[in-house]
């Protein structure tokens, strides 16, 4: 689905990614951990188009895409929950959901499936996103992504700040999706133990590259709890 091979990027004279190499699945969840500053945004970025790789390729759905726009890779089937969730404060939720369909015919409807994934947008459709809690904002994020059926999921940390019970939440919305296998999940978390129930395969990065990798069954034996702790 996704192959990525040797990435290298750079801000001006930093050298932040380091010859990276990673593939993501259909059906399975792909998990990337690693402590702040390591480049794990920066390798986000770099897949969707919106910081330029100065060498590598990245191949989604057999095709080349490292030059397309984040337009194009969009509409190639990539969603991107970004750190932060990026939700237009001003618009509603039901806008919000909208502008994950931008690219798509005006008259393309929001997936009814939306609102069984997180039956909380369902009653907050009028509501300003910049009103909703954290957690409520993280699932429009989510769904905002997923309303154009992507094949390739990519989340930044969708667990940040958020509390316990949407985290559950959203947990099991990631497993459902892999679980349905038509689609990929790149998952970056800093939250251990979250990281752990989902992959099925994992990454460590630190420092650019990557230290460590495997199937997800193994991260407790191989000690990736302790090599991630803060
Ligand atoms: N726009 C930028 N210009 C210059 N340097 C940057 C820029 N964005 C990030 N960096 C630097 O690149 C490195 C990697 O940052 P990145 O945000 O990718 O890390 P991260 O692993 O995602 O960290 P976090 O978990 O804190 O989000 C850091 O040293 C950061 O300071």
């Amino acid at each position: 689905m996704l192959s990525v091979k040797n990435i290298n990027q750079y801000y001006g004279g930093s050298h932040i990614l380091r010859d990276v190499s990673l593939q993501a699945r259909q059906g399975q969840v792909t998990v990337l951990l690693g402590h702040n500053g390591v480049g794990k945004t920066t390798l986000l970025k770099s897949l969707m188009g919106l910081v330029p790789i100065k060498t590598g390729s990245i191949e989604f759905d057999g095709r080349p895409i490292q030059n397309a726009t984040p337009y194009e890779r969009a509409r190639a089937g990539i969603g991107f929950v970004p750190q932060g969730r990026e939700i237009f404060a001003r618009l509603t939720v039901e806008e919000n959901l909208r502008m994950g369909l931008a690219y798509k015919s005006g008259s393309t409807p929001i997936p009814a499936e939306l609102y069984e994934l997180f039956p909380v947008l369902r009653q907050m459709l009028g509501r300003r996103g910049g009103d909703l809690s954290g957690g409520q904002q993280q699932q429009l994020a989510i769904a905002r992504a997923l309303a154009a059926k992507p094949k390739l999921l990519i989340l930044d940390e969708p667990t940040e700040g958020i509390q316990p019970s949407i985290i559950k939440d959203i947990g099991r919305v990631i497993r459902m999706l892999a679980d349905r296998g038509d689609m990929a999940i790149l998952l970056v978390e800093q939250y251990y133990d979250f990281a752990q129930e989902l992959a099925d395969d994992y990454l460590v990065m630190e420092r650019g590259e990557f230290i460590a990798r495997g199937p997800g069954s193994e991260m407790e034996a191989r000690g990736i709890r302790q090599l991630v702790a803060i």
